[in-house]
């Protein structure tokens, strides 16, 4: 049995002539926080929007494995081009067409990935709570006659959704904000609700996108609390892009390392920040700045 939830396999992303990616692989392990760390413009984000589907990776695999369910290939659902080889084995034709007619970035949010952005992507002009339940519109009934009708599995999946809501609210010091808007939130209590949101699709794998950027000393310290309850307490496991080193240090169980769309280091905290390859590439520039 395979011990890692996402499992990223020569994974490649070339835009024109420019190789964001190349060759990465590297596992993120159930339960776990593993961080992705890298100098500005080492491809941090582009492996984010290829994990999450916003982009379609060139070369190479991706396979989200939720313990007990079945694996989910993320390249395949995201709609992969007929090749001619595919021709010497015509099995797969008809799924490969199913995947290009039918797939694309909601499949990835099906299998159990959900997101937050580096600049936060909010419906700032309605509430929180409308927030939360925009977000779970694949969870809740949408046949219009149910809607219309209002029966009774079309209202249970309402008062479910807002149970998820109100919950993810309470567990990330949001409740007292549920009916204000979402534009009117002070910026930390908006880079709370961004995870929320990405909590109530009820994800195996959330992957934060710098969310400690532009808080203060206090919120960072209130958000690494946060995002380690997220793994102790409710099994989520986390993955995320940051720049701030002191937090990703003190709550990671794995980081990796990426610097010219290569993976350069990976381990754990105290292995990765004392790798010369590293400090050299990354945090030397840290180190000598202090
Ligand atoms: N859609 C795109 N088209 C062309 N080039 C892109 C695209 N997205 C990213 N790139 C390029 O890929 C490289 C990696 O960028 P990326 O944003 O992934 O880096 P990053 O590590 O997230 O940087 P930062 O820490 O500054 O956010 C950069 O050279 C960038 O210009």
């Amino acid at each position: 049995m395979s011990a890692s939830l996402l499992e990223i396999r020569d994974l490649s992303m070339i835009f024109g002539g420019l190789t964001a990616l190349s060759n990465v692989s590297f596992d993120v392990a159930p339960g776990s926080i593993t961080a992705l760390i890298g100098p500005n413009g080492a491809g941090k984000t582009t492996l984010f929007n290829c994990v999450t589907g916003f982009y379609k990776p060139t070369l190479g695999q991706m396979r989200l494995q939720p313990p007990g369910k079945t694996p989910v290939n993320l390249v395949a659902v995201l709609g992969e081009p007929l090749r001619a080889t595919d021709f010497t084995a015509p099995g797969r034709i008809p799924r490969k067409l199913y995947f290009k007619l039918f797939g694309g970035s909601h499949r990835v949010a099906r299998a159990g990935v959900a997101r937050t952005f580096q600049n936060i992507r909010l419906f700032r002009e309605m509430t929180v709570m409308e927030n939360l339940l925009v977000a779970q519109h694949q969870q809740v009934n949408r046949n219009p006659i149910a809607g219309i009708i209002k029966s009774p599995g079309f209202r249970r999946s309402e008062r479910e959704a807002i149970a998820r809501a109100a919950y993810w609210l309470e567990q990330l010091d949001l409740a007292d904000a549920a009916n204000r808007l979402a534009g009117e939130l002070p910026y930390g209590h908006q880079r709370r609700l961004e995870i929320a949101r990405a909590l109530c699709t009820g994800p195996k794998l959330i992957c934060l996108d710098e969310p400690a950027a532009g808080l203060n000393p206090r919120e960072t310290e209130a958000l690494s609390t946060i995002i380690r309850r997220l793994r102790d307490e409710h099994g989520v496991t986390v993955f995320l892009i940051e720049h701030d080193m002191g937090l990703v240090m003190e709550i990671s169980d794995h980081v990796v390392v990426l610097d010219h769309g290569e993976v350069i280091a990976q381990g754990k905290p105290d292995e990765v920040s004392k790798d010369p390859v590293v400090l050299e590439a990354y945090l030397g520039v840290e180190a000598s700045a202090e």
